[in-house]
């Protein structure tokens, strides 16, 4: 091979072929050994409890974080943590495989967001409704569920944060996922004569500006989920879709035009749902529901707590109580773990106060 200082050339490739094998080598050892150090883990869990949870989020996020810290490049630390994920998710399979249920159909954004958080090795269940991935993981068919909660353009997704009301579920993870639409057309559309376009409310919502200035005499169809959008388009010749690239590669779809959404920090927060309470990962955030009683100064007695503990509010929601008893209840997320001490005096001052109080849970911030 080349000294440092001469260019490389083709000649070297051969070189830098064998350098690469080498290398290939000792990562497969390293995967291996690590593989195995899972599994003495799971004995391990096993050993102590034979109802033993595998998958632990806290740690998860700890070895994520740690490489991406310790990482330097050239790969960014985005790239590397993704491998890692992808190492971690065949040893937790190795463990236990998991099964993660989500808002379906196959090729939505949550399913995308299902498979960044747990890897490829996980099982994903597609569900028709956010509630029934909600009963799915109660009635232990999943060990966990996958459902929007936010969107940065079109705000909060009602339907969890209502279902979360009666539910006995707690939060365990979150997953941001940087949200990018795409027209899609299959191999029979006539790309001149795109006289129609299916897609999620909120997506054709989120592209509206481009639309204005490149269909504008294009029929908009909103449709259930943006994958049912790309799965109608195969059989109609004049129709296109707009989906993001899980649902592209679902259904063999050719993109017209790419990433046309028009904020492009277009970005939606998803909740990991299951049985277990998460340990502390020292990045963390906690959500509870609260009910006030129906009196002046309702919200600010309960905001109040947080701003003397100096605690971090990242969203207050106000949602119509189905109870009929309190008029609101109030969907709070702070920065910190149910488990810390600051956070445990808020939450116990809170108690006296509201009417009724529930933590859905405390969870690492998303590392990914
Ligand atoms: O540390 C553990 O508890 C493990 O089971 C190991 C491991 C890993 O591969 O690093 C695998 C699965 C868990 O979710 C967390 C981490």
């Amino acid at each position: 091979m080349s000294d440092n200082n001469a260019p490389i050339t083709s000649a070297d490739l051969p070189a830098l072929r064998e350098r690469i094998d080498t290398l290939d080598s000792e990562i497969l050892k390293l995967i291996s050994e690590r593989a195995h150090c899972a599994q003495q883990v799971a004995q391990v869990k096993t050993d102590s409890d034979p109802q033993a949870t595998f998958y632990r989020p806290e740690r998860e996020a700890q070895v994520l974080r740690r490489i991406m810290a310790l990482n330097k490049g050239p790969l960014d630390d985005e790239e590397m943590a993704r491998l890692f994920r992808e190492i971690m998710s065949a040893c937790l399979a190795l463990e236990r495989p998991v099964k993660v249920a989500y808002l379906g159909p196959e090729g939505t954004f949550t399913q995308q967001a299902a498979l960044k958080h747990f890897g490829d090795s996980a099982v994903s269940l597609p569900m028709a409704a956010i509630d029934e991935v909600f009963r799915e993981v109660e009635a232990g068919a999943a060990h966990f569920g996958v459902v929007p909660v936010e969107n940065s353009t079109e705000g909060i997704v009602n339907s969890t944060l209502d279902t979360f009301m009666d539910a006995s579920l707690r939060i365990c993870g979150e997953v941001v996922l940087r949200i990018h639409h795409h027209l899609l057309v299959s191999s029979n559309t006539r790309r001149d004569k795109i006289s129609r376009i299916y897609s999620h409310p909120q997506s054709l919502a989120q592209c509206r500006k481009w639309l204005d200035a490149h269909y504008p005499n294009a029929e908009r169809v909103p449709v259930s989920s943006n994958a049912e959008a790309a799965r109608l388009i195969k059989s109609e010749w004049h129709s296109a879709a707009i989906a993001g690239d899980m649902a592209a590669k679902r259904y063999e779809l050719e993109k017209v035009a790419e990433k046309i959404e028009d904020r492009p920090d277009n970005s939606t927060r998803f909740l990991i749902i299951g049985h277990q309470d998460t340990p502390i990962s020292d990045d963390d955030k906690t959500s509870i529901v609260v009910a006030m009683r129906n009196q002046p100064g309702a919200l600010h007695d309960l905001l109040e707590p947080f701003h003397r503990h100096k605690i971090d509010l990242t969203r207050v929601e106000t949602r119509p109580s189905r109870t009929g008893v309190w008029n609101y209840v109030f969907f709070i997320d702070f920065k910190g773990h149910r488990d810390d001490p600051q956070v445990a005096a808020v939450l116990e001052e809170i108690t006296l106060r509201a009417a009724e109080l529930k933590v859905l849970g405390s969870y690492p911030v998303g590392v990914l």
